[in-house]
């Protein structure tokens, strides 16, 4: 078994936040529609004040967890709990302290902006009206026109500035970018990092752009059909995987390349010839000294990192 899979199964190596209390903390959770089992015994904690990337390919289950944690879907077993809130018996509570934007955000459509925050305002007892002309200036969005003559992307950085109003202690967010172009998403991503986490609030944050968990991240989860295959700070899974590639004098016999998989650390090998490619985990460095002193002579011999992308690629296609 891989040391992720290890780490997931026991919980041993969960991250902590700095106080102790985790933003958010989801025991043994399973989630059902019907006789589907759609979320099958998550656990994963979010420290206080990370940017959280939780990764999943369509249908793997991250907006039924996102609805679990929001008191939308009642967990079939298990029990979650969001800044010290409990999900089932604490919703409204909970709900004055975190903000929200769904991959499809509705609104009064028939009201413009300014409406819109007279309303939010009404109805949430803090309220930050500076802080979202702020965020209303950044995206340029039109203050006179109905929302329902906005476009998608149009509505999703109006939740997101209507959402950071109140002042939320955690925002999750499910694929909010998903509809944004390209200069939308970046003004997007710099907004969350500028004016939420840098005030020590807490992201969570739903995507299959892996481009975008790297660039905002610190730490990642990724779901495979219902089930958690990863968490852990970024960094580690960055520096999880290296490869080692070198060439052979003359092209080894498939004996060779069938004991080169079982030395410890050998995840996966690629051989062309006499070149061969191996992706490596854990103590690489013992692996080398391995591989040197095998009764081949071999040349050429480099050890590279693996990119992120192809790191957390594994994970989302259920591969580890
Ligand atoms: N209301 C529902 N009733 C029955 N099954 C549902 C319902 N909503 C979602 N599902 C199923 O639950 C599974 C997980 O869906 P979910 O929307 O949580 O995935 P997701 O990871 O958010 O996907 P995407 O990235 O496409 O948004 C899918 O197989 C989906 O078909």
């Amino acid at each position: 078994m891989n040391d992720y899979a290890s780490r997931t199964r026991n919980g041993d190596a969960r991250p902590q936040s700095p106080t102790g209390q985790a933003a958010i903390e989801i025991e043994n959770l399973t989630v059902s529609y019907g006789r589907h089992q759609i979320l099958k015994g998550l656990s994963l904690e979010v420290p206080t004040g990370s940017i959280f990337g939780f990764l999943g390919v369509n249908g793997s289950g991250k907006t039924a967890a996102i609805k679990t944690l929001l008191g939308f879907q009642r967990p079939t077993s298990g029990r979650a709990r969001v800044l010290g809130y409990d999900v089932v018996n604490q919703q409204s509570e909970m709900r004055m302290h975190v903000g929200y934007v769904s991959e499809t955000n509705s609104f009064y459509d028939f009201l413009t902006i300014p409406q819109l925050c007279a309303l939010s305002r009404d109805l949430h007892q803090r309220w930050d009206q500076e802080a979202v002309d702020r965020s209303l200036k950044l995206f340029e969005l039109p203050l006179n026109r109905h929302v329902k003559h906005f476009s998608k992307g149009m509505k999703s950085q109006l939740a997101l500035c209507l959402a950071l109003g109140h002042d939320p202690d955690l925002l999750i967010l499910d694929e909010p970018t998903t509809v944004l172009d390209p200069v939308a998403r970046q003004v997007f991503l710099k907004m969350l990092i500028k004016q939420v986490a840098m005030a020590g609030k807490t992201v969570f944050f739903s995507s299959h752009i892996i481009s975008e968990v790297e660039a905002i991240a610190d730490h990642v989860a990724v779901l495979h059909a219902g089930r958690l295959v990863i968490h852990d700070e970024l960094d580690h899974v960055r520096d999880w995987q290296k490869q080692v590639r070198f060439t052979y004098i003359e092209e080894p016999l498939a004996e060779e390349i069938e004991r080169l998989g079982r030395l410890p650390g050998v995840r996966r090998i690629e051989q062309e010839g006499r070149a061969v490619r191996l992706r490596a985990e854990g103590n690489v460095d013992a692996l080398v000294e391995t591989l040197q002193a095998r009764p081949y002579e071999l040349r050429n011999l480099e050890v590279t990192t693996v990119s992120l992308e192809d790191v957390l690629l594994e994970f989302l296609r259920g591969e580890v």
